[in-house]
């Protein structure tokens, strides 16, 4: 039977149709600040989602919570707010939604009385097969609280019969699948534990003796804390009292970290899996200089992500780089604003042509990514009307064809430029001189690989392939998840 006319929920419902990003993660245990350095960790890692922050926290007796919508900063520097997450571990969460809107209840760390005590976890990344478990839950009487696929995760281990907490939380993760990278609070336990193929970054790093898990190493950086490692794709981390232990319940694959960390989603000054994201950018600009360098006077960025491409462009062309485009820093990502409407306005809002470099000359743009094109078009017609009289796009990733379902949920591929149209139809749309995006080698080379490995690849690169490293059970099943939410909410 349908499972619509269960009362299930359909994807589309549930991962709505707009662009969206990545969350970021942050724990720490054992350290008298727990709340206030999460919130500082969170702060360093808002880049990876700004529609929602949470904090839990616990006391050796009773955990707290405080999730909101909006910024970090808005929230988590109120001293009354931070007073009352009492305790020395702490998780956090920054949110940026895949599935499930922006609304309280899908705002992270989520949490639960399990049975043998409360359960607080954080999520960064998304399930290819939550909403055919979920249906499957729902079925057998589970009521979940939120329309996001992190509860899952929650149900699941609230519901394994095994006795001891991390055997239930091995079984749930046993059945899911997709992308995560999580943090997770028990009175006795933080916990970090990252996707067989490591498709998110999770990291461990130590402050004076207390553990550390975050996405980036910008988030150790805010609080002077010391990397340790990566958490590898399919560890467990269990930090306790006592130390901290490691385990492994998945066979070894080989790994398939999500190349677009390096492209786009970290920020610059943070190491991902020993790379420099700052470095992987510039060599971006310079391999692609060497495909598809063109004669022109100036080489201009498009702020913020282009910078780093622009000055390998630059470096390897010999052709000069300026700011040729003022960055308002009071805006934030537009990549990741909610609605189209609130993408259109912020791109006009976040960007300014400097007429003084831009005047009469010929301009090669430089950014590091076309999805919607909704940028390329802005901008483009801001360098014409400051009057450029050449502008040559490039691009620092290969054309995106195929839409994300690991935490980046960008828009279905009607919505995606470069499935929409060839190379030349692109440039038309954009309305500049000429177009090139670098190859999919070249973005290979610029990690540091002869190219990429047909057989096993090194990265998982789907936006570009159209290979997904994980099967899409959601999605072949077409599970139908006609309306999550009799209940109407006010986000
Ligand atoms: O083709 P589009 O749909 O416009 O999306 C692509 C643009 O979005 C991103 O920038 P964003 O403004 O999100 O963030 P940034 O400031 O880090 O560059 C990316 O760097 C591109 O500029
Ligand atoms: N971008 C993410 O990592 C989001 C985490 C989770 N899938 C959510 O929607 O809340
Ligand atoms: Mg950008």
């Amino acid at each position: 039977m349908d499972a619509r006319m269960q009362g299930g929920i359909t994807e589309d419902e549930l991962h709505g149709d707009t662009l969206r990003e990545e969350c970021g993660v942050f724990g720490v245990f054992g350290h008298p600040d727990a709340a206030a350095l999460t919130a500082l960790g969170l702060h360093a890692l808002q880049h990876r989602g700004q529609e929602a922050a949470g904090i839990v926290s616990y006391d050796g007796e009773h955990f707290h919570s405080e999730r909101r919508l909006g910024l970090v900063g808005d929230h988590f520097s109120s001293g009354t707010v931070m007073e009352r997450l009492k305790g020395d571990i702490a998780i956090g969460h920054v949110r940026y939604s895949t599935t499930g809107e922006t609304i309280l209840r899908n705002v992270q760390p989520l949490f639960a009385d399990l049975w043998g005590g409360g359960f607080a976890i954080g999520h960064n990344g998304n399930l290819t097969n939550a909403i055919t478990l979920r249906n499957e839950l729902v079925r057998a009487g589970a009521i979940f609280q939120s329309t996001s696929d992190t509860e899952t995760i929650l149900q699941l281990v609230a519901r394994s019969q095994s006795p001891r907490v991390m055997d239930r939380f091995v079984d749930a993760l046993r059945q899911i699948e997709g992308a995560y990278a999580l943090v997770a609070l028990t009175p006795k336990k933080l916990i970090g534990a990252r996707d067989p193929l490591g498709i998110r970054p999770l990291i461990l790093g130590n402050l004076h003796g207390a553990p550390i898990l975050c996405s980036e190493t910008v988030a150790l950086d805010i609080i002077g804390a010391d990397f340790v490692r990566e958490i590898e794709p399919g560890e467990i981390v269990v930090c306790t009292r006592e130390g901290i232990e490691s385990l492994h319940p998945f066979p070894p694959q080989r790994p398939r970290p999500c190349v677009f960390e390096y492209i786009y989603f970290a920020r610059p000054d943070s190491i991902v899996d020993g790379r420099s994201v700052y470095n992987v950018r510039k060599e971006l600009g310079r391999q692609l200089a060497i495909e598809s360098n063109v004669e022109a006077d100036v080489v201009i960025p498009v702020p913020d992500s282009g910078v780093p491409a622009a000055l390998g462009f630059a470096r390897e062309s010999g052709i000069p780089f300026e700011l040729g485009i003022i960055r308002n820093h009071y805006v934030g990502r537009t990549f990741i604003e909610p609605t189209q409407h609130i993408r259109q306005l912020g791109v006009k809002l976040k960007h300014n042509a400097n007429r003084a470099i831009v005047e009469g000359k010929r301009i090669i743009l430089v950014d590091d990514s076309i999805v919607r094109g909704t940028t390329s078009v802005k901008i483009v017609k801001m360098m014409y009307e400051a009057g450029a009289r050449e502008v040559h796009m490039r691009i620092a990733s290969p054309p995106i064809t195929h839409p994300d379902f690991y935490g980046i949920d960008t828009p279905s591929r009607d919505q995606l430029l470069a499935a929409k149209y060839d190379l030349a139809g692109m440039r038309d749309y954009i309305g500049v001189d000429s177009l090139a995006f670098i190859s999919v080698d070249g973005l290979y080379r610029a990690l540091g690989h002869a190219g990429r490995d047909a057989e096993y690849p090194q990265f998982t690169d789907h936006c570009f392939t159209g290979e997904y490293p994980t099967p899409l059970t959601d999605k072949v099943g077409e599970q139908r998840t006609d309306q999550l939410s009799l209940l109407s909410e006010i986000a």
